[in-house]
């Protein structure tokens, strides 16, 4: 029997709101033509107003549904999103470590948009130092960056020298998103290759509060097209096209800060799963 299809993974937490984490996760994945699947580090109670409550799974129950996983499905890329505190990092580094899921996308989430902490400080060290050398790519926010670089982000030539210091730290690839840039017209990012090719993904920014979950989209996106075999350099590309169309096409859900559309399409070839 063939177990070919395209299935890639995401190790996150919920949002029972729908718009951010595992739920944006598989959306994405759902609208890229890819199956997806998942393995709960922690649940969330959650809206568009902000988090209410969260609780980390025991790692136990972690080991067993990548255990489950490993022993029936064929895991072509994967990705990481909020991963709670230093246990549920250690916990997570072990399974990558014993399993292949393929290349993994580290999207080092800590502070959600309402200001709720998803990764305690005392783990942002175990993230660095663990979990960093195991990743293909990186998709840190400014403030994600600062913390994992350890300098202030205000200029884009700083976003280009945390890339370089990340990259340091053994990750092959990484992707700056300037998301944060509160005052910028735009909103674009810095990608540095493990070849050393390096570029800007420009885009005019657009004037929305419903932006929740934005940073999942993009690196679930990118994820989904590495499950298909595009290039990393294709899957970043398609990722940002993806992002930007599921802001602009914006949908309005709950009271607070939105979810994207996941269902916007983004036409060309790049809509070819
Ligand atoms: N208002 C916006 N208009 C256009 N693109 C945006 C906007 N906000 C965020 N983006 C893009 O969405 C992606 C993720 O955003 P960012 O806010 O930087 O990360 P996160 O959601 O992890 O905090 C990036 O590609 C960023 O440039
Ligand atoms: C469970 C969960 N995971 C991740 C996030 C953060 O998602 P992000 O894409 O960074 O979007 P914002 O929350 O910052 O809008 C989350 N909120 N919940």
């Amino acid at each position: 029997m063939t177990n070919n299809f395209p299935q890639a993974l995401t190790i996150a937490g919920t949002d029972s709101g729908g718009g951010a984490g595992i739920a944006a996760d598989f959306k994405t994945m759902q609208e890229r033509g890819v199956f997806a699947t998942m393995v709960v580090v922690a649940v969330t109670a959650q809206n568009t107003l902000g988090v209410q409550d969260a609780l980390p799974m025991p790692p136990k129950l972690i080991d067993e549904q990548c255990a489950s996983l490993a022993a029936d499905l064929k895991i072509r890329a994967c990705k990481t999103g909020m991963l709670a505190d230093p246990t549920r990092v250690t916990a997570v580094v072990k399974n990558l470590q014993k399993y292949d899921f393929g290349p993994v996308t580290v999207d080092p989430v800590m502070i959600a948009k309402g200001g709720a902490k998803l990764l305690s400080d005392d783990a942002i060290a175990t993230v660095r130092d663990q979990l960093l050398p195991l990743a293909s790519l990186v998709t840190p926010n400014l403030p994600e960056a600062e913390e994992l670089a350890g300098m202030k982000i205000q200029t884009e030539a700083d976003m280009i020298t945390v890339g370089k210091l990340l990259q340091g730290m053994g990750v092959k690839n990484v992707l700056v998103k300037g998301g944060h840039f509160a005052s910028a017209d735009e909103a674009n990012d810095f990608v540095l290759l493990e070849n050393g090719h390096n570029f800007w993904l420009t885009a005019k920014r657009i004037p929305t509060h419903n932006t929740h979950g934005t940073g999942d989209t993009i690196s679930a996106c990118i994820t989904a097209e590495l499950a298909k075999g595009k290039s990393m350099e294709e899957a970043i590309r398609i990722g940002k096209v993806y992002v930007e169309a599921t802001i602009k096409d914006g949908i309005n859900v709950g009271h607070g800060h939105g979810p994207l559309n996941h269902w916007a399409q983004i036409g060309g070839d790049q809509d070819e799963i």
